[in-house]
């Protein structure tokens, strides 16, 4: 199959007509061609032929699991820890909507009406292999859900009902349960590198070089806004770069599946003690957690660190970082910020980024942040955003643990995680979305404990297919 040109597909347009993704199957649902991704052999990870050898069974056995509510009234989800602990509060979830959480097999969980947490409606138990959990009071029942529900809800019932029986034919067809939305959830719009073997590189160019003294803060501040910095300003802190006229970054893929990749050299020191400077003066929260779009941030202790916000606009250094990490995702940089409208036209909302803020993030001595997925159930709207792709910004390495764990990735060498240790200056970059829409339950990972010293680290989260005005955050 011929390969397109670096940056012709940077829009998606489908699979077929990109033709760069050869594990898109055409699967025959609904009288029309869906292409589901189906993975490959393990051995051709290795660069082995079919057969040669096995998956293996890792000894995490956490998975994704979806609780949808086929109910016109909003319930909540309840973790059931039995004897003493009780239940613990997950997630709510609107009418027709669903939540989600990492979950492992014989976990129990609880549906109660959202306001009398006493009623128990409904009872799952995780098994493994099944991500799916449904809270239906008409048992599928079409006839019974007719008689109940106003023309509106039925819409919406049926939306649900139609995607069940999508992740049905999906399953048999794939083996993967399916965590998204059909027909409603578009299939990625933004390049995904391969990753056809560990090992595989990618080579990037960028013209943001890395900074390499730190210019007085007065002028690094000057002149950016939402809309990214003025020219003259950048041209202004051009002496404060390196002398060569553009930067080379490798991405190495150390994970096939999920898709995982490693970019040593990604900040220069200068540019991670600028961040380090401004994590010093930040007030920095207990992180929080979150099961659905539309669901507020709680704080759990599967999380433990604390964290702070910065955006894009703050000074001409992020900046540079955005655009870098622009380069290294292959979207246009000005998708990550606000836009003039003839800048990218096939995205009418110029006042949305699908960037968020950078997530600095603190932990101490113990702190973690166990298995989770970085993607939540979206709402019922249009286009159905939701995060697309991590870049990990690693800012120090002198702890002991701390290291980000991919615990259920698909390879066939070994039962362990795939574990990556921080290095200053490197970033890591993985996907939560599959080439074909569906998010990606193998993109579980976590922050092992820092064992000595401390850890700080730097979220950055992209979107697809673009943050609506209900979902955008300020920046
Ligand atoms: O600290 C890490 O290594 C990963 C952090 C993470 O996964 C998150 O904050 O979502
Ligand atoms: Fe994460």
């Amino acid at each position: 199959q011929e390969q397109p040109e670096i940056g012709s597909c940077h829009l998606w347009t489908g699979a077929p007509e990109c033709g760069w993704e050869p594990n898109l199957k055409p699967m025959e649902v609904f009288d029309s061609t869906f292409y589901a991704y189906v993975p490959p052999d393990v051995s051709t990870y290795y660069n082995e032929t079919d057969g040669t050898r096995k998956v293996h069974t890792m000894k995490h056995n956490g998975f994704f699991g979806k609780f949808i509510n086929l109910s016109p009234d909003p319930v909540r989800v309840h973790w059931d820890g039995g004897g003493s602990t009780g239940l613990m509060y997950i997630s709510s979830i609107p009418p027709f909507s669903s939540s989600g959480t990492a979950t492992y097999p014989t976990h129990k969980f609880v549906v109660t009406p959202e306001n009398d947490s006493t009623t128990i409606l409904h009872k799952w138990t995780i098994q493994p292999g099944n991500s799916l959990y449904y809270y239906d009071p008409f048992y599928f029942d079409y006839s019974k859900a007719q008689k109940a529900l106003t023309e509106q809800q039925l819409v919406l019932y049926h939306l649900q009902w139609q995607n069940k029986q999508f992740a049905e034919a999906y399953k048999k067809f794939t083996g993967t349960d399916w965590l998204a939305l059909y027909g409603q959830k578009l299939a990625p719009r933004f390049h995904q590198w391969r990753a056809d073997f560990i090992g595989q590189t990618h080579s990037i160019t960028t013209n943001q070089i890395h900074f390499v003294e730190k210019p007085d803060p007065e002028i690094l501040q000057r002149g950016t806004s939402v809309y990214g910095p003025r020219p003259d300003e950048v041209a202004n802190v051009r002496p404060h770069r390196h002398k060569y006229p553009e930067l080379n970054l490798t991405l190495t893929a150390l994970s096939c599946a999920p898709r995982v990749f490693e970019i040593p050299n990604f900040l220069s020191d200068i540019e991670v003690a600028h961040i380090l400077d401004i994590a010093g003066a930040a007030d920095m929260q207990r992180s929080g957690v979150r099961a659905n779009e539309g669901s507020d941030v709680a704080t759990s202790n599967t999380r433990t660190s604390t964290n702070t916000w910065v955006s894009r606009k703050t000074d001409i250094i992020i900046d540079a970082i955005y655009q870098r990490a622009a380069a290294v995702l292959q979207i246009d940089e000005s998708l990550l910020r606000y836009r003039h409208k003839f800048e990218v036209p096939e995205f009418t909302e110029s006042r949305t980024s699908i960037a968020e803020p950078l997530q600095l993030v603190h932990y101490n001595p113990a702190e973690k942040y166990d298995p989770h997925h970085d993607f939540s159930m979206p709402g019922l709207v249009h286009l159905q955003p939701s995060r697309f792709a991590t870049l990990l910004l690693y800012l120090n390495d002198d702890m002991e643990g701390g290291e980000t764990a991919f615990p259920i990735w698909r390879n066939g060498e070994t039962a362990e995680p795939l574990m990556v240790k921080p290095e200053r200056g490197k970033a890591v970059l993985f996907y939560s979305v599959l080439p074909d829409g569906n998010f990606d339950n193998l993109s579980l990972h976590e922050a092992r404990p820092v064992r000595k010293g401390e850890k700080f680290l730097t979220n950055l989260w992209v979107w697809e297919p673009l943050l609506d005005h209900t979902t955008a955050r300020h920046i």
